[in-house]
């Protein structure tokens, strides 16, 4: 009688994880089909368009689409950058793209185009900007990403694409938090990890609900897990890279922490990094508010358009940037740590040095 009951116990266990690891392949197999391509060949101008297979892709007709891609003029600009410009590509009332064009030609070029499909092929993240398809022709390429209707941080700070009043704390806060919980999920969940290298106000985007998306990887390194950093050549934007990147020219996951940093001083300040007044100055937005945090002024540097706030909340912010900014790279929290850090600062708890 025993002995049938310890078989009748390893025969349910078995058939228990039977059906457990039928599920997990399941899963899998699904994940790898949603992301699977459609590809449409352009004979005309000798292109290739592919189409990540996502529901909000399902219902275009790719000829449609290559069509009204290829159309695209100067009265669809909504942005540019140093490497490319972005066009809003409307299909219809509701569904609506951006596309960013990169002139080829050169390998600087190319060479950020693969990255970002690299980097961004396989991502699906609500914090990230999410890589539709992309199109290549033998003059330039395009990537095509969701369209974020409330544009990028930056402008967004200094009044350019909608009133800067209605960024009050609670809504910065939000954006912190959320940028903070992109970027760790690239460093800590992405196989590879990834380095952004670019972590910057223009570069985090504003969805319908306010919610922060990280963009633009056209500079980022695939990390292999054992590895602490990778060498390469200095790129990314004054103002935002960490001084050890200068002298050793590797990047690391806590260089982005770093530019982090720099962006949540932004948040509280609402003062570029880059202003000229500073320069003028002969000083940085980072020494400067290193400064005021140590004579415990920091009320009188907080942007005037954060609203009503509470103080304990706004000086945490403030202990969670500077921890960011520490010169030397191993004092600097990890994403995941800042994650944390950001969400204690709405539980009332007090933000402690890691
Ligand atoms: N998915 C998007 N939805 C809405 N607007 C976008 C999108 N992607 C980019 N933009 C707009 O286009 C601008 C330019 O973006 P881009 O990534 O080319 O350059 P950048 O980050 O501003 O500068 P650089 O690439 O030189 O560092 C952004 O600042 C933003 O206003």
């Amino acid at each position: 009688m025993g002995k049938t009951l310890v078989l009748a116990f390893y025969i349910t266990i078995c058939c228990i994880a039977f059906v457990i690891s039928k599920i997990v392949i399941s899963v899998l197999i699904y994940r790898r089909w949603k992301r699977k391509k459609v590809v449409f060949e352009d004979g005309f101008s000798g292109g290739k368009m592919v189409l990540f297979r996502a529901s909000a892709m399902q219902s275009l007709k790719s000829d449609t689409f290559l069509k009204k891609t290829l159309k695209l003029s100067n009265k669809d600009i909504i942005g540019s950058g140093g490497y490319g410009t972005v066009y809003k590509l409307t299909v219809n009332e509701s569904i609506a793209f951006a596309v960013k064009r990169l002139n080829r030609g050169s390998a600087d070029r190319d060479r950020g185009f693969e990255r970002e499909l690299e980097a961004m092929g396989d991502i699906k993240h609500r914090n990230i900007v999410t890589l539709h398809g992309y199109y290549t022709a033998p003059n330039y390429n395009l990537l095509i990403y969701e369209l974020m209707p409330n544009g990028s941080l930056d402008a967004v700070l200094q009044g350019r694409s909608m009133e800067k009043k209605l960024l009050d704390w609670p809504f910065r806060y939000k954006i912190a938090l959320g940028t903070a919980r992109g970027i760790s999920y690239l460093h800590h969940d992405c196989i590879p990890h990834i380095i952004h290298r670019d972590i910057k106000s223009s570069n985090i985007l504003l969805d319908q609900n306010m919610e922060a998306r990280v963009s633009d990887f056209g500079l980022a390194t695939l990390m292999e897990p054992d590895k602490t950093h990778v060498s390469t050549l200095v790129a990314g934007t004054f103002g935002y890279l960490a001084p050890e990147y200068f002298d050793t020219g590797r990047a690391t996951a806590k260089g982005d922490v770093y530019s982090f940093g720099v962006v949540l001083l932004e948040l509280l300040t609402g003062k570029k990094p880059t202003d000229e007044a500073f320069i003028e100055e002969g000083t940085k937005l980072v020494t400067w508010v290193k400064a005021v945090v140590q004579d415990k002024k920091e009320v009188y540097v907080i942007d005037s358009n954060l609203g009503c706030c509470p103080t304990d909340e706004i000086n945490n912010a403030f202990s969670i940037a500077l921890m960011c900014l520490e010169p030397e790279p191993s004092m600097r929290p990890t994403m995941v740590e800042v994650v944390k850090m950001l969400e204690q600062i709405k539980n009332n708890e007090v933000v402690k040095e890691t």
